[in-house]
């Protein structure tokens, strides 16, 4: 079996080599700050593991390397509770930050008058240390909308974290945990799985967070913020996958009518501009289950989930209308425009999306050769 000694060694290794792995991903990722509040919290673990490799086991601390061990490691939790609020974007009071790393010091500074017994002085540290894992969980849980599966893991190291100070402060109050070389053995080792976990947890939701942002990305056409061509047959494949094949779904395809006389008299950046206000017009009456594709240069298509052909005639006028009655500001002009329209319903009995479409192609081609501005459907065949 491993001696504490060997643990101290090794943990003290394997943090240096994490700090080495955040250093790089620091440097490479400037914009990303918690990166550094994360280095600070394996620095300053790393310098409490020194402290204690060099202190004896079995034997008292002295009060000057107890406030050292406390402030250090306090500073870790403190540092990766910040680090968290960081990543999730939101603020950091760096006068909380010190008052909670200097808490559990406190009570053994020189000079201090209150005379608590050694085995108090570290409970205090205990439940300050199990407080602070508890904040960093806590900023996870808040999480809230980022689906970033290994979040999970480190939310439930510091859970770990949490728990074993709150019991370690109860054995120690009530006298059962002994100080000796194998509690200092478990409590390394337990120490070791569980900083892992946290240190690999980061670097993998750093890194699923840059992957999900990638593909936000190819998935999102960059002018509109709608979805692209991509995005539509990612969304696409995955509700299929959950099984929504059996609904009734419609498909409209609008294109904006003489768009190219705005780009030749006004420029492209106008031209811009109308397809941004369109987008945010037709975002806006949108249900949050229906999907807008910006599917060409000036032609958007809509899937409109558990709507029948009726209902996306209804739909369809309502965006006729809009867009014939909004004023587009354009280069300090009010600009009019208009939209064709071509409907087609899905066929339940085993159409596939892609001849939904190509029939909304066709009612919207009828559209622009009946005069623009109108909106035209195609019934499946047989009907
Ligand atoms: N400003 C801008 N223009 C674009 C973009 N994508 C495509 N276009 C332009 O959109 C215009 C489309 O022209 P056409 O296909 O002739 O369509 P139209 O003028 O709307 O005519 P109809 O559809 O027949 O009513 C072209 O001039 C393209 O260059 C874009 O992202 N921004």
């Amino acid at each position: 079996m491993l001696d504490p000694g060997t643990l101290y060694f090794s943990s003290a290794v394997s943090r240096g080599a994490y700090l080495a792995i955040f250093l790089v991903l620091a440097l490479r990722q400037r914009e990303a700050g918690y990166q550094w509040h994360w280095i600070g919290a394996i620095l300053a673990s790393l310098l409490g593991s020194l402290i204690l490799f060099d202190s004896p086991v079995d034997k008292q601390l002295s009060t000057q390397t107890s406030i050292q061990i406390f402030t250090l490691y306090m500073a870790s939790l403190v540092l990766s509770w910040s680090g968290l609020r960081r990543f999730y974007r939101r603020d950091i009071s760096w006068t909380a930050m010190i008052v909670l790393i200097m808490l559990p010091s406190l009570p053994c500074l020189p000079g201090s008058r209150l005379n608590i017994p050694t085995s108090l002085q570290v409970s205090v540290f205990f439940i300050c240390a199990a407080f602070a894992a508890a904040l960093a969980m806590f900023q996870i849980i808040r999480s809230g909308g980022e689906r970033l599966w290994s979040q999970l893991i480190v939310a439930l190291a510091f859970a770990g974290y949490c728990i074993s100070f709150l019991i370690a402060a109860l054995l120690l109050q009530f006298n059962t945990m002994p100080v000796s070389s194998d509690t200092a053995y478990l409590s390394m080792l337990f120490d070791q799985v569980t900083s892992i976990l946290v240190y690999v947890g980061y670097i993998a939701m750093s890194g699923e967070r840059a992957n999900l942002k990638l593909r936000h990305q190819a998935d999102t056409d960059p002018l509109t913020g709608l979805f692209n061509r991509r995005g539509f047959q990612r969304l696409l494949h995955e509700s299929g996958r959950s099984g929504n094949k059996r609904r009734t779904t419609s498909i409209v395809i609008g294109d904006l009518d003489h768009f190219k006389t705005v780009n030749d008299t006004l420029g492209h950046e106008a031209g811009d501009a109308v397809l941004t206000t369109f987008a945010g017009c037709l975002t806006s009456i949108l249900r949050k289950n229906d999907m807008a594709v910006r599917w060409g240069g000036e032609e958007f298509l809509m899937v409109l989930a558990d709507t029948d052909l009726a209902e996306a005639g209804v739909f369809a006028e309502r965006l006729r209308e809009m867009t014939e009655s909004h004023a587009f500001q354009v280069c300090g002009e009010r600009l009019s425009m208009t939209i064709s329209i071509g409907i087609a319903e899905m066929d339940s009995a085993g159409e596939s999306i892609d001849d939904t479409i190509q029939r909304a192609d066709r009612a919207l081609y009828c559209a622009k050769h009946e005069g623009r501005n109108r909106v035209c459907h195609e019934r499946r065949a047989g009907l």
